[in-house]
């Protein structure tokens, strides 16, 4: 018997899988996910994600959804062990670019709990528990072929799949299928991870606590009205043993709970972990991709391990449903690592600057934390991501930059257009709609905008005096493509030239 055949194969259903799949079945893309537990994983992991990653979540149709579930974070601190504050980044809490609060807390199974629901809603997408894929082979240029086991029934089987995204986590199996390896990129602690339920008000600041001290290292946060977690590097004698009960744990929690009684305290969960910075070799080979935990891990400083993920899916899911449709050449897909595999290892690095800033000892830990961490915000590279809460651009990729830009166009292509409000009040994603548009400062001429729709794009002006406006002349641009991630593929000061550099995507769109 034939195996069956898929356009697309998930395999990993956390919050990366179920992710690339919701945005492929928005396009219309028939995807199967396969997942090694029969339910959500219930224990808290990921606590925090950005704007950017709110967006894509709005993208995804749960603005409102992960709102009631979401916590507002007002920043980070870095503090030293009596808790006087060495620098400080503050977030803002209303909208910020993107339209979404810059740093917002939530409980991972709750998030997975939507991202399933939401999965649900979209009949190309079927989801299957209780699977362990046990092989991945790619066969030239054919359909990969995924073998597996049923967990439950002990049945194995296959799919012959176009595509097959490994979205199976640190320990990815597609990822060895593959041949690709785990590059070291030298960062390894142990440290002791805690999440604590309560009812009691802890009347701290409400952002990240990063204690630098590299006795003990530790960091709080509040993630919900009643939930906190705790992380403190475990010294090399001690394991998460030392810290099971909560008398245990209540010497290290005492700067932030005070006279708070332990018994007030709930220990939702204490585990160990070692934070890890690595990034794999190479995140392609022919039809397999690596997404998330699978082509990159990251220490959890700077809060941005779920954040990769979320992102890797929403760059290549547009790609890959414009390949399986026929609107956009195969190669687009080449673009995928290329975007992505430098932007994740900017971030990593910043959270190993942070790390090592927290718990470096002797003469060299003292000046970066007295010389360095205050003027974090100062450092060229950083300057953006630290104050401005923005992420590095996609500067080298052929789909940001064509070869013929001037520099001074730079500017704006390769970063994140800003999800700007338009008069009726809706924001630049709510229009766009996932298709390739072309913003312009005053209304581009009857032939440009048809242009841009018969390329199956569409054509706005940013209105007089809006943020999309400021952003535009800043830049020093009249026009910006922007792709369907939000990103923008050129800037300029010609909109029918800019129009010309549309992709053919998609289908004409009908007015
Ligand atoms: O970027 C921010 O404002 C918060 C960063 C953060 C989030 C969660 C954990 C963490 O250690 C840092």
């Amino acid at each position: 018997m034939t195996a069956p055949h898929v356009p697309v194969l998930v395999v990993g259903a956390g919050p990366t899988g179920l992710t690339v799949a919701t945005l492929l079945a928005q396009r219309g893309v028939e995807c199967l996910l396969l997942d090694r537990w029969a339910s959500i994983y219930p224990q808290p992991r990921a606590v925090h994600l950005d704007d950017e990653v709110y967006r894509i979540l709005a993208r995804l149709g749960l603005r409102e959804e992960f709102a009631a579930i979401s916590w507002p974070c007002h920043g980070l601190r870095l503090v030293d062990p009596s808790m006087r504050v060495l620098a400080e980044l503050r977030r803002a809490g209303g909208t910020g670019r993107h339209g979404f609060p810059e740093a917002t807390m939530f409980d991972q199974p709750e998030l997975e709990r939507l991202l399933r629901a939401n999965l649900e809603r979209h009949h190309t997408a079927t989801l299957r528990g209780d699977i362990e894929v046990t092989r991945v082979t790619q066969d030239g240029a054919g359909p990969v072929r995924v073998d597996y086991t049923d967990r439950v029934s002990g049945a194995q089987g296959s799919v012959l799949a176009d595509h097959v995204l490994g979205c199976d986590g640190a320990n990815s199996l597609v990822r060895a299928a593959i041949g690709a390896t785990m590059q070291d990129l030298h960062f390894e602690q142990r440290w002791l991870v805690v999440d604590v339920a309560t009812d009691a008000e802890l009347d701290e600041w409400e952002g990240v606590h990063q204690v630098c001290d590299p006795y003990r290292a530790a960091t709080y946060m509040r993630i919900g009205r009643h939930r906190y977690r705790w992380e403190f590097q475990l010294r090399p004698h001690e394991t998460v043993e030392d810290y099971r009960h909560i008398d245990q744990l209540h010497p290290l929690l005492r700067p932030w709970t005070r006279d708070i009684p332990s018994d007030a305290l709930h220990v939702v969960r204490a585990a160990e972990y070692t934070f890890r910075a690595q990034l794999a070799d190479h995140w392609r080979d022919r039809r397999v991709f690596l997404l998330g935990d699978a082509a990159h891990l990251t220490p959890p400083f700077v809060g941005q391990g779920l954040c990769a993920g979320i992102r890797d899916a929403a760059n290549l899911a547009w790609k890959l449903a414009a390949v399986l449709d026929g609107s956009l050449p195969e190669q687009v897909l080449d673009s995928y690592e290329a975007e992505r595999k430098p932007h994740a290892r900017a971030m990593i690095r910043l959270a190993k600057l942070i790390g090592t800033a927290m718990t470096q000892g002797g003469d060299a830990g003292t000046l970066l934390r007295r010389i360095v961490v205050p003027r974090l915000a100062r450092i060229p590279g950083l300057s953006r991501i630290v104050l401005d809460s923005e992420t590095p651009p996609l500067h080298r990729s052929a789909l940001v930059l064509g070869p013929r830009l001037r520099l001074r166009r730079r500017r704006l292509a390769g970063r994140l257009c800003p999800n700007g409000r338009f008069g009726d009040g809706r924001r630049l994603d709510e229009v766009t709609g996932g298709r390739f548009a072309l913003v312009t400062i005053g209304p581009a001429s009857p032939t440009v905008t048809a242009e841009a729709r018969r390329r199956g794009g569409v054509c706005f002006a940013a209105p007089a005096d809006s943020d999309l406006h400021r952003w535009l002349r800043r830049g020093r641009a009249r026009a910006a493509v922007v792709r369907p991630d939000g990103t923008v593929l050129h800037a300029g000061r010609d909109p029918s030239g800019l129009c010309a550099a549309l992709p053919h995507h998609g289908h004409e769109e009908e007015s």
